[in-house]
C-alpha cells in the first residue's frame, strides 16, 4: 500500500504522507517484519513507542503514533489524531476481502450464544457462515481457538479475509466492550448490529457505568452507519438508552422482545431442557420450540433471529432454524443427571447480572435445591465479589464459594470477599473438590449451577495455569456418585 492512500484509508493529511509504501502492518515490535508500518500505541500496560525504535531495527519502514508520542527514529514518523482506529482501518484494506454479510453482537451477556445462534441460523438457511468470538472462529472446515473476544485489528482482518477466501459468505461476531474501545471491530463492514443488555462489568476498565455504555454505543454510532438495522432488545434496563442512541445515529432500530415491535414476545412456557415460544412479526404468529432451558436465551434467541433477518434471511426460515438451535458451549450446558433425578449445569456466569438470571432460569423447574458453586476471577473488578455472593445467598439454597481463575491475587483474599456476602455458604478454594462436594450433595429434584468457566479449560493461579475443566470435573464427579 502506498503511504498517499492513507488520506482515503484514514483520513491522515497527505501533506505529512512520506513517499513510498509499506506492505504490512503490525503494533506489536515483537511481529515487525521489513517492509511493515508499525503503529505505536499507548497501552494499558506499557506504551508501543517505546518499541519503536526496535520495530525500526527490524525493517519496519515508518512509524504510525499519536501526535504526541515521543519517538525517535531514522524512518519517517506518521502522526495520527486516532493511532488505533487508523491501524484498523488500514488492516481493512490491507487483508481486503471479508465475508459480505457480516453481523456484530455487543452487550453485557450473550455476546458469543446470539453470535452462535446467528452463524447457525444462516447455516440452517443454507449459507455459508461463521461465528467470531470468545469462543473462538467457528465455520465450515475451520475452528480456531481464540484468546480474546474481539480478536485485534490485524488478526481479526486476517480472519475475515481467510473466511471469505474460504467461501464463508456471513458471518457473526462478538463486540466486546474492549474491542470497541480500542477500535479493533473499526473497519469491518456491517450489515446490522444487535444490542442484548448491559450491566456491570470490565468496570476494571472502563472508569464507570456510562463509559462502559459509551463504549458499547460506538458499535451503533461508529461503526454501522445510519440507516441500517440495529435489533435492540427492548426489556433491559438499558434498552431505552441504546434504542435512543442508534436512533441518534440514524441506524433503522428494530426492536425486540416483550417490548418489542419488530418481533414480539408473547409467551414463554418452561419445560426443564426446552421451552415454548410465541411471537408475532409482521403480523404473523409463530410458534417456537426453542431447544434451550433459560429465559435469557429465549432473549438471546430473539436478538439472533432478529440480526439474521435484518442480513436477509426470510423470517420462517430463521424462526424455524431457533427450534433445532444448540447452545454455545458452556452455556447453561446440561452436563447430566444423577441416579436421584439430580442435574447438573455448566455455564458461563463470572459476572453478577449473568449469575442472577441463570439462578433464576434454573428455579422453575427445580422441585429440591438450587445448589451453585462458583468463585471470582483475580485481577478483575473487585466489586462484583461481594454482589455475586450476595445474588447467590439470595436465588440459591446451598452455595459452595471456590476459586476461578486467582491469576495474581491471594484466592483466599477473593474468596473472603465473596463469603462476607453470603455467610452461610461453604468455602471450599480447591475447584475440584467443590465440585465433587456439590455434586455429592445433591438430593431429588435438585438443581447445580457450576457457574463462572463455562468453555474454559484452564485455571489460572499464580501466574501458571493448569488444566482444568468443569465439564470434566462434573462428569467425573456424577460417575463418583453413580458408582
Ligand atoms: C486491557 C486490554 O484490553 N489489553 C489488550 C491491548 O493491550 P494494550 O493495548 O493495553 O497493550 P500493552 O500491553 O499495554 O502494549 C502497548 C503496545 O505496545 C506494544 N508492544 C508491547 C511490547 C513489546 O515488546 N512490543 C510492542 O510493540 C503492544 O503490541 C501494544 O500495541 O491490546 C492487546 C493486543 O490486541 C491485547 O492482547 C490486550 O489484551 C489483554 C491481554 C487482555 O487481557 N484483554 C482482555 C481484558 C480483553 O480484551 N477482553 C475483552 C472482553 C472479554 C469479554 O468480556 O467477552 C475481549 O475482547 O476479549
Ligand atoms: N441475554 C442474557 N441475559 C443475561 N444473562 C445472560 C444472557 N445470555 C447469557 N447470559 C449469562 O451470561 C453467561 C455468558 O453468556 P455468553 O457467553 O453468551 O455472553 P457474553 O456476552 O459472550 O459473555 P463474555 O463477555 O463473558 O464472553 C451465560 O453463561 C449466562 O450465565
Ligand atoms: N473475558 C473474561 C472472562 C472471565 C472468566 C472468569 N472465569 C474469570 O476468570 O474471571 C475476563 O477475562 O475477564
Ligand atoms: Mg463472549
Amino acid at each position: 500500500m502506498r503511504f498517499s492512500d492513507l488520506t482515503a484509508v484514514a483520513g491522515l493529511a497527505p501533506d505529512a504522507l512520506p513517499e513510498g509504501g509499506f506492505s504490512g502492518v503490525t503494533a506489536d515490535s515483537r511481529l515487525v517484519a521489513a517492509g511493515d508500518l508499525f503503529v505505536a500505541l499507548p497501552g494499558s500496560t506499557t506504551d508501543g513507542a517505546a518499541f519503536a525504535a526496535d520495530a525500526a531495527v527490524k525493517g519496519a519502514v515508518a512509524v504510525l503514533c499519536s501526535p504526541d508520542a515521543e519517538v525517535s527514529v531514522d524512518v519517517p514518523v506518521i502522526r495520527a489524531e486516532d493511532p488505533r482506529r487508523a491501524l484498523a482501518l488500514i488492516a481493512a484494506k490491507l487483508y481486503g476481502p471479508q465475508p459480505e454479510t457480516m453481523v456484530a453482537v455487543t452487550g453485557t451477556a450473550g455476546k458469543t450464544s446470539v453470535a452462535a445462534f446467528t452463524r447457525q441460523i444462516f447455516a440452517q438457511a443454507g449459507l455459508k457462515a461463521a461465528a467470531i468470538g470468545t469462543t473462538g472462529v467457528i465455520a465450515p472446515g475451520v475452528s480456531i481457538e481464540g484468546a480474546l473476544t474481539t480478536p485485534d485489528p490485524v488478526k481479526l482482518h486476517r480472519i475475515l479475509a481467510d473466511l471469505s477466501v474460504a467461501g464463508i459468505t456471513h458471518g457473526a461476531m462478538e463486540a466486546s466492550s474492549h474491542g470497541l474501545d480500542q477500535r479493533r471491530l473499526d473497519g469491518v463492514e456491517l450489515a446490522a448490529a444487535g444490542f442484548t443488555n448491559l450491566g456491570r462489568d470490565h468496570l476494571d476498565y472502563h472508569p464507570d457505568m456510562e463509559s462502559y455504555f459509551a463504549s458499547k454505543m460506538r458499535l451503533f454510532d461508529t461503526l454501522l452507519g445510519a440507516g441500517k438495522p440495529a435489533v435492540i432488545f427492548a426489556d433491559d434496563a438499558w434498552s431505552a438508552r441504546a434504542i435512543d442512541a442508534a436512533q441518534a445515529a440514524g441506524c433503522d432500530v428494530l426492536t425486540v422482545g416483550r417490548k418489542g415491535a419488530f418481533i414480539t414476545l408473547k409467551r414463554v412456557e418452561h419445560e426443564q431442557h426446552k421451552q415454548v415460544v410465541e411471537l408475532t412479526h409482521d403480523g404473523e404468529t409463530h410458534r417456537i420450540v426453542l431447544p434451550l432451558a433459560g429465559d435469557f436465551q429465549v432473549a438471546n434467541a430473539l436478538v439472533s433471529a432478529g440480526l439474521a433477518i435484518a442480513a436477509g434471511v426470510a423470517p420462517k426460515t430463521a424462526f424455524g432454524a431457533l427450534e433445532h438451535i444448540e447452545g454455545a458451549p458452556g452455556r447453561l450446558d446440561l452436563i447430566g443427571t444423577a441416579r436421584n433425578g439430580a442435574v447438573v449445569y455448566v455455564d458461563y456466569a463470572h459476572k453478577p447480572e449473568a449469575l442472577e438470571q441463570v439462578l433464576e432460569a434454573v428455579r422453575p423447574f427445580t422441585t429440591g435445591k438450587v445448589a451453585v458453586v462458583f468463585g471470582c476471577g483475580g485481577d478483575r473488578d473487585p466489586g462484583k465479589r461481594p454482589i455475586m455472593g450476595e445474588i447467590a445467598s439470595r436465588l440459591a439454597d446451598l452455595v459452595y464459594v471456590t476459586d476461578d481463575n486467582p491469576r495474581s491475587e491471594d484466592p483466599a483474599a477473593i474468596r473472603a470477599a465473596i463469603m462476607a456476602a453470603v455467610p452461610g455458604a461453604t468455602e471450599i478454594g480447591d475447584r475440584r473438590a467443590a465440585i465433587r462436594t456439590a455434586v455429592a450433595a445433591l438430593s431429588t429434584g435438585d438443581t447445580l449451577v457450576i457457574a463462572g468457566k463455562g468453555h474454559e479449560t484452564g485455571q489460572t493461579t499464580g501466574g501458571v495455569t493448569r488444566h482444568f475443566s468443569d465439564h470434566e470435573e462434573a462428569r467425573a464427579a456424577l460417575s463418583e456418585v453413580a458408582a
